[in-house]
């Protein structure tokens, strides 16, 4: 019997959905769905009155309205650390691709197609040295963003011989203990970007970060170095890359984001946002999300949610309903819900609450069935924001 209807958006690898079993309908042409699995189109969550949770197979969460879901008590997921191995497993041979002049070696051999055979390696001895390129051991790596992907670009540029710096104002201690001790973690970013030969860019973008790369930050860089943007397209003022790159001042502008002023740059490499395209990291940001997706749907519990606390509780096998109260995170709601439940005689068997500053989120166990008039009574707050009452069997 189908309790949960699931909407894909963009191609969700199937090593995930074929994890929910026969109680999800998976279709992408669902347009009232109880749950989403994404990647990088647009969502509105107005769009859809039945949601309780979307998850977002990957990392940034821009193409989706967060907001609008806290208010509307819908639980947005991503998935951290899913993608970040694929994205530190471009980074290094773009930049190598430049350093070395790799893109027109090739294309220079790709011309050789007609010459005579003979002709061939006279041809390519001969021309080879207009290709000649420097290495990426000893050169500075400037990290901006210290997250996921981040700590593992740092770390990899370690692991080939490069001096490394990073800057991350709000770094997670569990990200910040995965560093190498060879990275120097700046205090203040300047600091970063006036060592690096190459700076690269993994940090969300959000109102604060959006422009971010404009011409302070590329005046604080070392003349002739390297940018290379694998984040998001708006953190970077464009305008301000291109004048760089056009006074010298940045030798390259690499990116995941093409637009037809940057493709059209000699200066600069382009790839059409593959930072995440890997079987590897497809399937995982799959299994995360649907992961994350069913745990919410069955259970209520949360793990890796951008706007609500993350919280987790097995039920006792005598609980036969879970009730779900997402408020405002106020005083007094737990008082609030504990008391209605009383004055209607409800006993509670578990309690948990979490609150994120925003959101408070309470997963109450009971050994009985529950009226809807006590749920309504409970909705009436104008504090609650949505309740969910889970029947387990
Ligand atoms: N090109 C692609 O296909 C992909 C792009 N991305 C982008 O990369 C971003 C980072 O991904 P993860 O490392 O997985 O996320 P993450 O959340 O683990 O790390 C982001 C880090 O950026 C830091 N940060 C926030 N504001 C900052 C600022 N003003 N200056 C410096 N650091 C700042 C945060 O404190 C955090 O440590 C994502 O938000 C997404 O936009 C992620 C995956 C694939
Ligand atoms: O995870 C992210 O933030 C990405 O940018 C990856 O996007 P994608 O899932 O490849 O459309």
């Amino acid at each position: 019997m189908t309790l949960f209807r699931i909407k894909t958006i963009n191609a969700i690898a199937p090593e995930g959905l074929e994890l929910l079993g026969d109680e999800y309908s998976v279709d992408p042409e669902d347009n009232n769905p109880h749950g989403i699995v994404v990647r990088s189109s647009q969502v509105d969550v107005d769009d859809y009155p039945e949601l309780l949770a979307l998850a977002r197979a990957g990392a940034g969460v821009n193409n989706i309205t967060v907001d609008k879901a806290t208010e509307k008590g819908i639980c947005i997921f991503n998935t951290p650390g899913a993608n970040a191995n694929a994205v530190v497993d471009l980074v290094f041979p773009m930049i190598g691709i430049w350093l070395r002049n790799i893109y027109q070696g090739i294309s220079f051999c790709k011309s050789l197609a007609d010459v005579p055979p003979d002709e061939v390696s006279g041809e390519v001895e001969s021309r080879k040295a207009a290709f000649r390129g420097v290495e990426i051991a000893g050169k500075t790596l400037g990290v901006v963003g210290l997250g996921q992907i981040g700590v593992r670009l740092a770390n990899g540029g370690i692991q080939r011989f490069m001096k490394v710096y990073g800057f991350d104002p709000f770094p997670s201690l569990d990200n910040i203990h995965k560093l190498f001790s060879e990275v120097t973690v700046t205090r203040a970013m300047r600091d970063t970007l006036s060592q690096a030969d190459i700076v690269s860019l993994h940090l969300p973008v959000n109102e604060k970060t959006r422009g971010m790369v404009d011409a302070d930050f590329i005046a604080k860089m070392k003349p002739g170095a390297i940018l290379v943007n694998y984040a998001r397209g708006p953190i970077v003022n464009e305008e301000a890359v291109l004048a760089a790159l056009d006074s010298g001042h940045l030798e390259a502008f690499i990116s995941d984001f093409p637009t037809p002023a940057v493709i059209a740059h000699p200066k600069t490499l382009t790839t059409p946002h593959l930072g995440a395209s890997t079987t590897e990291s497809e399937g995982n940001c799959s299994r995360m999300a649907v992961g994350e997706l069913s745990a919410y749907l069955h259970y209520g519990n949360i793990t890796h949610s951008v706007n609500f606390p993350n919280i987790e509780s097995i039920p006792e096998s005598t609980v036969q309903t879970r009730l779900i109260v997402i408020n405002k995170d106020v005083p007094g709601m737990i008082a609030f819900v504990t008391k209605v439940l009383g004055n209607h005689g409800v006993n509670i068997v578990s309690f948990k609450n979490e609150s994120n500053g925003t959101v408070g989120y309470n997963i109450i166990d009971i050994e009985s069935t529950l009226d809807q008039s006590i749920v309504t009574e409970l909705e009436a707050n104008e504090d609650v924001i949505r309740t969910r009452r889970i029947i387990l069997t």
